[in-house]
C-alpha cells in the first residue's frame, strides 16, 4: 500500500487595517517562479504550524509575527507535491516587509486583485477574504414585505454588502417575486444576494449564489455555479461542505434560537472544537446571535455570526 506523502506548510495573510493584504510572487528557480502567493514555507521536523509561520516570516521579509490567528486549512495537490496548508491572519508585526529571496510585493484588495496568477490551490482563500463578519438572513416571514424590504434598503445605506433570502413559507412564484425586489435593491448598491435553497431559480434571477440548507448539501453532487454556502451541524456535515469545494460554513445552533427552538446546541466550545478541524472555508456561527457576539466568535475561530431578527433592527 503506498501513503502520500503530504507536505505542511504555513503561509501568512498580513492585512492592514483598512483590509488590503500582502501577495508575494514566488522568487526564480522555485516552482512555480512568478506565480503570486502568500509568504510562508514548509514546516521543519517538530513545528507547529504558528512556528513555521513565525520563522518563514523572519526569513523571507524579514518581520517579527506580533499576533496571527489561524484561519483556513487547504489540501492541494500539485505534480510535485501534495500540501496541506495552514492558513494564519497576521494583524499585527514588527518591522517592515523587505523582499530578502528577491520577490515583488503587492497589496491587494480582495476581489480586485491586480496581479496574476495566483497559485492555484489559493482560489478559495481569495474568496473567503471577500466575505463579511456578518451575514444577514432574510426576516420577512415575522416583519412583513414592505417593513422588511424598507429595512433592506436603510441596512444597505449603511452598509450591508450579503444576505441569504431565507423564506421557507413562500412558494416558488412570491419567492421569485420577492427576489426580483430584494435584488433590485441590492444591485444599487453593489451588494450580493444568495438563494436559499432553490439552486435553479439561481440562472432566471441572475441573483449572486445559493446557501445550501443541510438537507440539501447533503443530496448535492456538484456546487451551484455562483458564491455557494451551506448551513451545517456536525463533523459529517462540515466534510461535505469541504468536498463540494463551499465558500462557507454556518454552523450552529451556538446558542438557543427562537427560529429553531429545542434543537440541539453547541456552545461556542463545541463551535470551536468543529472549527479547529481545519476547513478550507470561512465558518459563521449561527443561533441566537447578534453583532455583540462577534468579539466570542472570532475568539472561537468563526468568520464571523448570522443574524436573523437582530439584522433587520
Ligand atoms: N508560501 C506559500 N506556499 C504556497 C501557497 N499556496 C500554495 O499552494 N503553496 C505551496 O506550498 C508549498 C511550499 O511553499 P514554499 O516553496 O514557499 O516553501 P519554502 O518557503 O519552505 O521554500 P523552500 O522550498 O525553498 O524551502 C509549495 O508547493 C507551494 O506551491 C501560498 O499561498 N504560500
Ligand atoms: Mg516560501
Amino acid at each position: 500500500m503506498s501513503t502520500i506523502k503530504i507536505t505542511h506548510v504555513a503561509a501568512g495573510i498580513l492585512i492592514q487595517p483598512d483590509g488590503r493584504f500582502l501577495l508575494g510572487s514566488r522568487p526564480a528557480g522555485k516552482p512555480y517562479a512568478g506565480w503570486w502567493e502568500f509568504p510562508g514555507g514548509k514546516l521543519e521536523a517538530g513545528e507547529t504550524p504558528l512556528q513555521a509561520l513565525c520563522r518563514e516570516l523572519q526569513e523571507e521579509l524579514g518581520i517579527e509575527v506580533r499576533a496571527a490567528q489561524p484561519w483556513l486549512v487547504q489540501e492541494f495537490t500539485y505534480p510535485h507535491a501534495t500540501v496541506r496548508l495552514y492558513f494564519f491572519k497576521v494583524t499585527d508585526w514588527q518591522g517592515e516587509p523587505h523582499p530578502h529571496e528577491g520577490q515583488q510585493f503587492a497589496w491587494q484588495t480582495a476581489g480586485a486583485l491586480s496581479v496574476e496568477p495566483v497559485l492555484p490551490a489559493n482560489t478559495p482563500i481569495l474568496r473567503g477574504l471577500q466575505l463579511p463578519a456578518t451575514l444577514a438572513f432574510s426576516n420577512v416571514a415575522e416583519m412583513g414585505e414592505a417593513a422588511w424590504l424598507e429595512s433592506l434598503a436603510t441596512q444597505l445605506r449603511e452598509g450591508m454588502r450579503w444576505l441569504v433570502l431565507r423564506e421557507p413559507q413562500l412558494d416558488e412564484r412570491d419567492y421569485a417575486a420577492l427576489a426580483g425586489k430584494a435584488l433590485a435593491l441590492v444591485r444599487a448598491s453593489g451588494g450580493n444576494l444568495l438563494l436559499h435553497g432553490r439552486p435553479e431559480l439561481l440562472r432566471e434571477l441572475e441573483a449572486d449564489g445559493v446557501h445550501l440548507p443541510a438537507r440539501e448539501l447533503l443530496k448535492a453532487e456538484a456546487r451551484p455555479e455562483g458564491w455557494c454556502g451551506a448551513s451545517v451541524h456536525n463533523a459529517a456535515e462540515l466534510a461535505q461542505a469541504a468536498r463540494l469545494g463551499l465558500d462557507y460554513a454556518v454552523l450552529g445552533s451556538v446558542k438557543p434560537s427562537l427560529s429553531h427552538p429545542g434543537g440541539p446546541v453547541l456552545g461556542w466550545a463545541g463551535f470551536q472544537a468543529l472549527v479547529e478541524q481545519g476547513w478550507p472555508f470561512p465558518v459563521y456561527g449561527v443561533g441566537g446571535l447578534t453583532s455583540a457576539d462577534l468579539d466570542d466568535a472570532r475568539l472561537a475561530g468563526a468568520q464571523g455570526v448570522v443574524m436573523l431578527r437582530a439584522a433587520w433592527q
